[in-house]
């Protein structure tokens, strides 16, 4: 396994910024997760590692060996894309076999079939495994490209939204298979995702990605607890953190524009009076929503709370985030 380094990295399409100088590290066994809306140079960023692309300016170093000129074999990444990539007349067996089968590995036919069985299992498709790979369904085909990448231990695994596919229990049943492999394994990952819980669940770091610069590196919890700024704080969190005008509660330093209230930053039952307007029971949480000076807000509550609409709650602020008028936190 290894480090990854990029080192001011660009890259445009045309006029498009993709990636403005990226310098990151992804230390060797880490999970890093890559944030960001559309468009944030999440893909461009994988593709620069993994060779298919080369960057304008910077270079990528893996294992502390500069990567200019190598192709993605020579770099030892295993891809895997939001999109299945399968061989449609192999069964699923062959096409886990493949990427074991290339005669540099010559690996040993027995050391084959326990590992396809093995990553199989974690998968859950060994009830497949003699299937035409186009006689299954799209969450099975990504199982099974997912499953190509699994079978062999490259130097780091690049995955772009591997999940997005599946449905919610698989997702969530995948993400600890994910997080359990990397850790058993010491593999190095750099994953891409628009889903918070993947992030907050499975990296060990977090890059936070705007378009085309990384403007926050660190761990789930700090950047979710130390946000740089509102667009990093609105990454992680869910419901989002509220973004008001600062002086809505009064004593705001004299450079912040806005308040940014997560559900912890706001008491319930002291200070001023707002209005509940629905009270949302999601299961594992139950969702307040309330008018504030005509500002929506949206807070987490007690699952056994006699609140309804139209009742009036108190709320204060508790320790906030403030920010100025970039959006750069100041407080
Ligand atoms: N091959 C390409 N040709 C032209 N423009 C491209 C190409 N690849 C990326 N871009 C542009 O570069 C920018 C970053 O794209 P990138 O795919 O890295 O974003 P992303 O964060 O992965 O987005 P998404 O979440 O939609 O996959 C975008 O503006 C995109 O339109």
């Amino acid at each position: 396994m290894a480090e990854v380094v990029l080192n001011g990295i660009s890259k445009s399409y045309g006029d498009d910024v993709a990636l403005d100088n990226v310098t990151m590290t992804v230390p060797d066994g880490s999970f890093v997760v890559l944030l960001g809306p559309t468009g944030a140079g999440k893909t461009t960023t994988l593709r620069m590692v993994s060779g298919l692309d080369k960057p304008d300016a910077g270079n990528v170093m893996i294992g502390g060996r500069d990567t200019a000129g190598l192709t993605p074999a020579q770099r030892d990444v295993t891809m895997v894309f939001q999109q299945y990539s399968l061989y449609p007349h192999l069964t699923v067996r062959q096409n886990l076999e493949f990427p074991l089968k290339s005669p540099i590995l010559q690996t040993p036919q027995a050391e084959i079939n326990r590992k396809v069985g093995e990553v199989a299992e974690v998968l859950q498709i060994s009830h497949k495994l003699d299937n035409k790979a186009t006689a299954l369904s799209g969450g099975e085909m990504q199982r099974v490209s997912i499953g190509r990448a699994l079978v062999r231990q490259p130097s780091v695994y690049l995955m772009d939204e591997p999940l997005s596919s599946l449905d919610a229990k698989l997702r969530s049943d995948l993400r600890v298979e994910l997080k359990n492999i990397q850790a058993n394994s010491g593999a190095t990952l750099l994953y891409v995702t628009h889903d918070q819980i993947e992030a907050m669940t499975m990296a060990t770091h977090v890059g936070v990605l705007d378009n085309g610069k990384l403007v926050q590196f660190g761990t789930p919890r700090e950047i979710y607890e130390d946000p740089v700024s509102v667009y990093a704080a609105s990454r992680l969190g869910q419901p989002r953190i509220n973004v008001l005008p600062a002086g809505v509660f009064g004593g705001a330093p004299y450079n912040a524009q806005s308040i940014g209230l997560r559900p912890e930053h706001i008491i319930q039952g002291e200070g001023e009076d707002s209005m509940v307007t629905r009270v949302e029971r999601l299961g594992d949480q139950t969702r307040l929503h309330l008018v504030f000076k005509d500002h929506d807000i949206i807070t987490v509550t007690d699952a056994h709370t006699n609140l309804n609409g139209g009742d009036i709650v108190k709320i204060r602020p508790n320790n906030p985030y403030y920010f100025d008028a970039t959006g750069a936190r100041v407080a």
